[in-house]
Formats: structure tokens, sequence, C-alpha cells
């Protein structure tokens, strides 16, 4: 596989540099990923990028090109050139799963190295990270609006790239799609490959009903014939008609059957083409539905009773469209210094921007009852968290608002898990295990927090240790910034 060394910003690799001189690049750090707000207007974001997270980071070397590319900038020294061509990330990195639901401020991955592999490594795992989970998240919102109907990933030719093709795809199904016409990302991936025809089928006939039959002579199963090259209702919902009525004459009708509208009223015409199947004896017919759809418009047409229960998305999915990134960010928390650490966070005029100091966990509390998401907490590594004792959170911006849970009456989970251990990736789940983990997790949020517009928004509370921390630290550095020690 192609070395990723060079994947990232100039500056990483200036900053290295300069450390290298020092003689500062070896120093532990530890630095933590989380993004700021939830993309869309929505009330969560859906975690996706590990597994190619987990790729580029085994690839993070600098080969004999790469070098020699650094060396042409004729900016660095031999022995600097030496250190990076002989670079391995030997670091640890822990990351909260993927198709886990998460929310903005909470710590998503926890990375500790040395200076030079956080900095050389940040942009490239950020890259990763906010493309990924965005176009999960999108996949999300959609799955959300279509309930249990097909949800099929058509964006490839739409996509930014091929590798956002094929991401884009991977991340759709830990969205909830369920499968791809993505052939590249079935292979890799080991997900289902899936559709139907184009109009170049049907027009590479003189008459659509040749198309349709001659379809039909080659393939057996999931007959979804395009019924909107000419005219929907005129031409061709009746040419399907006279297809699948001689396929039902032959006994070869299959199970997955009907058509595929692409272009005007999707409700108007799948309700009329849904009758006329009924009433030709194929009620069974499945109406798929596509052109430009989102989850805006496909909630739009179910309150409208269009008859479509199977849904191919493209455009609209793979490039994230409303949210053109996930501001996912990479901070220090912390540092050591003579061999002890030390918490470190961005003071910053914009309160937004205040960072989390110290190495932290991140725990997710549910109801006992019903297994239904309560909050999320942010400690301090080492802060004890246990079922059988009463938690109590207070609010950071607002000290006076507490909020108890009783012990007994919930249960907690760490989230963060190792993700790379002394440089080496962990085996990671199956992709089937993560669509499975990323469709309960969904079910553990009320819809209140998952509605489209203007969702409630999960609090992600900080431990009193954690705000004490924060407190102690800001007044030191504004002390310091005052000469008042
Ligand atoms: N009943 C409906 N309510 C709301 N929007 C709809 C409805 N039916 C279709 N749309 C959406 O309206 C947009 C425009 O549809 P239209 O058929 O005019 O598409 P088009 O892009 O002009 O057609 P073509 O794909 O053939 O070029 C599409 O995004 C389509 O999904
Ligand atoms: O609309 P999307 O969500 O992006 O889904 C993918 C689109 O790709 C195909 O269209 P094609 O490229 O043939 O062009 P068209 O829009 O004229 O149908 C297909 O018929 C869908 O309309
Ligand atoms: O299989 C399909 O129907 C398909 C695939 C890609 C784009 N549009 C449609």
């Amino acid at each position: 596989m192609k070395s990723t060394g060079l994947v990232t910003d100039f500056y990483q690799i200036s900053m290295t540099y300069a450390l290298f001189r020092l003689g500062r690049h070896k120093n532990q750090v530890v630095f933590d990923r989380f993004y700021r707000q939830n993309p869309f207007g929505g009330g969560y974001t859906v975690v996706a990028g590990l597994s190619h997270l987990t790729e580029f980071v085994n690839n993070f070397r600098y080969d004999e090109e790469d070098i020699a590319y650094l060396r042409s900038l004729g900016i660095f020294s031999e022995e600097f050139l030496s250190y990076l061509a002989g670079f391995r990330f030997h670091g640890d990195i822990y990351a909260v799963p993927e198709g886990t639901v998460v929310f903005p401020g909470e710590l998503l991955l926890r990375f500790h190295g040395t200076t030079a592999e956080a900095m050389l490594m940040e942009t490239g795992l950020s890259m990763i990270m906010n493309h990924e989970s965005l176009i999960a998240t999108k996949a999300r919102r959609i799955r959300t609006v279509v309930g249990s109907d097909a949800l099929m990933e058509f964006g490839l030719r739409r996509a930014q790239g091929q590798s956002a093709g094929l991401w884009g795809a991977r991340s759709a199904m830990i969205g909830g799609f369920n499968g791809t016409s993505n052939v590249e990302a079935g292979q890799r991936f080991h997900i289902p490959v899936l559709g139907t025809m184009a109009h170049s089928w049907v027009m590479s006939f003189d008459h659509e009903i040749d198309a349709f039959r001659e379809y039909v002579k080659c393939y057996h199963e999931n007959l979804i014939l395009l019924a909107d090259t000419y005219n929907v209702l005129e031409i061709g919902v009746p040419d399907a008609i006279t297809v699948f009525h001689e396929l039902k004459a032959q006994g070869k009708l299959p199970k997955v059957y009907g058509i595929r509208i692409d272009s005007g009223d999707l409700a108007y015409l799948s309700k009329e083409a849904k009758r006329m199947f009924t009433e030709a004896g194929l009620p069974d017919a499945i109406i798929s539905g596509s052109n430009d759809l989102d989850e805006y418009l496909i909630q739009s047409l179910k309150h409208q009773g269009a008859t479509i229960t199977s849904w191919g998305v493209g455009t609209k999915c793979i490039t994230a469209d409303g949210s053109s990134a996930l501001g996912g960010v990479f901070k220090m928390s912390a540092r050591w210094e003579d061999g002890k650490v030390q918490p470190v966070m961005k003071i910053s005029e914009d309160v937004h921007k205040i960072t989390n100091p110290g190495i932290k966990e991140v725990y997710r509390f549910y109801r006992k009852d019903n297994g239904k998401m309560i909050t999320d907490l942010v400690c301090l590594q080492g802060e004890e968290i246990r079922e059988d004792r009463d938690v109590v959170f207070v609010t950071e911006a607002a000290p006076w608002r507490k909020k108890h849970l009783r012990a007994g009456s919930f249960t907690v989970r760490p989230l963060l898990k190792p993700l790379i251990q002394k440089g080496k990736a962990v085996k990671l789940p199956e992709i089937s295990e993560i669509i499975d983990y990323a469709n309960q997790e969904m079910a553990t949020l009320w819809p209140e927090y998952t509605r489209l517009v203007n969702p409630d928004i999960m609090e992600v509370n900080l431990s009193c240790r954690l705000q004490e921390l924060k407190k102690e630290i800001i007044a030191r550095e504004l002390a310091d910034k005052h000469h008042l020690t």
C-alpha cells in the first residue's frame, strides 16, 4: 500500500522539523478529538472512519520517493530526512467505536504519542474521521425517515472523487443503507451491491417493452424495471405489467419485482402506478424512487402518500448535502514535562473554543428500565463511575443546575476502546457487527433527539473534578498573564 506520510499539511512537517532541531520531537503528548456542532442542524453525529484510520496509520511512513520529494524542497536537513525515513507510529489510540451516536463537545478519540507523531498524523486522521462520520450521519438521517424501506446508495458518479465514493459508501452502510451501487466498495468491504437499470438500457432498444423483455430473459431475480424513459403511466407501467404478466404465466415471477421512477411527481406517479399494478393483479410490485432525494424530500413524499418502499439516494448523501464538512478538531490535552504528566488546555476569548484538559474518559448512561440513553459524562481518567452509587451531574455553565441519578436506576459503559496499541491496530469488528451495533445505538435515542429539524440536543456533562481542573488552569494562566504571582 502507498505510504501515507505525505497526507498532511506542510506546516505539520515544518513544525516537526523545528521540534526535531530543538530535540523536543519525542516529547510525549496526549491529543483529543471532538467536534463542536452537529452537522445538518441535527441532534447527533454517527462515528465512522476507524477502519480507514487504521489503514492510514499502518501505512504512515516515508518511502524513498517521499523523502526525495521532501529533499527537493531544499528546507530539511539530511538528519531530519533520515529520521522521517525511519518514522513509524509507536503510540496508542483509543476511539469511540464506529456506529456510535455522539454529541458535540465529547471526547471521540484519544491519541497518545510523541509530539512529532501527533503533528504529522493530525491532518489525515481528522480528514478521514470528519468525512466518514459526516456521510454516516447524513445516511442515518435518511434512514430515520424511510423506516424499514429499502435504501440504496447510488452516489459514486456524483462523489467528490473515487476515495470519497468508496469510503462514503461504507459510511452510508453504517448510517443504515442496505447496499450500494459502488462495486469497488462491495469488493473492498463485503457490503451488498445493489442496483436496477439505467435509461441507457431502455434506449438501446427500439421499444421500451423489448428492453424489459430482454432484461427479464437475462435476470430472474430483483427485476426492477426503469419506467420513466418515455412516460411512466402511459407506457412504462403498462409495459412492465405486460412483461410481469408474461412471467407470471410462465410461473417465473420472482419475489422482488417492480419499477423505478426517476423523474416527475414521485408521489402522484407512485400512487397511480401502485393502483395500476394492484388492479392488474400484481399488488406486490415494488415501487422504487430516485431523483435527487434527501431526508426532507423523502419525508415529504411519505406525507403525500407516495407508495415508494425502495429508495435510491445518490448525490445528496455522498456529498453530505446541507453540511459541507464536520468540524471535528484535534487538540492537545496533556504533555509530559520531566517525566510528569501536565494537563494542558486552550484558553480562548471565544468560550466555545476553550478545550478540556487532562487524560479523560467518556461514559454513557442508560435508563435501566427501558435502555434509553440518559446522558454522557466526560471525566478524568481514574475517576470511579459505578452503577451502585448515585451520580450527580453539575452543568458547567450553570452550576446551580444539578441532575441526580439514583444508584440502581441506570447502567453505564465507557465509550472509548483501544484502536491502536503500541503502534499496532487491534482487530476491528466486521462491518455487519458495526451495522448491527449502529442500529442498536440509534434505538437508544428518544425521537426528540433524532427529528430532522430543531431536535433536542443531548447534554454532555463534565465531571466536577474536570471542571475544577479547568478552573485551576484558567486561574493560573490568567494570574501568569497579569503577573499576579
Ligand atoms: N411529489 C413531490 N413532492 C416534492 N418533491 C418532489 C415530488 N416529486 C418529485 N420531487 C422532487 O422534485 C425535484 C425535481 O423533480 P423533476 O422531475 O422536475 O426532476 P428533474 O431533475 O427536472 O428531472 P430529470 O431528473 O428528468 O432531469 C426532484 O428532486 C424530485 O425528487
Ligand atoms: O439523483 P441521485 O440521488 O443523485 O441518484 C443517482 C441518480 O443517478 C442516475 O441518474 P443519471 O446520472 O442517469 O441522471 P438523471 O438525473 O438524468 O437521471 C439515477 O437515475 C439517479 O437519478
Ligand atoms: O442501479 C441503479 O438504479 C443506479 C445506480 C447508480 C445511479 N443511479 C441508479
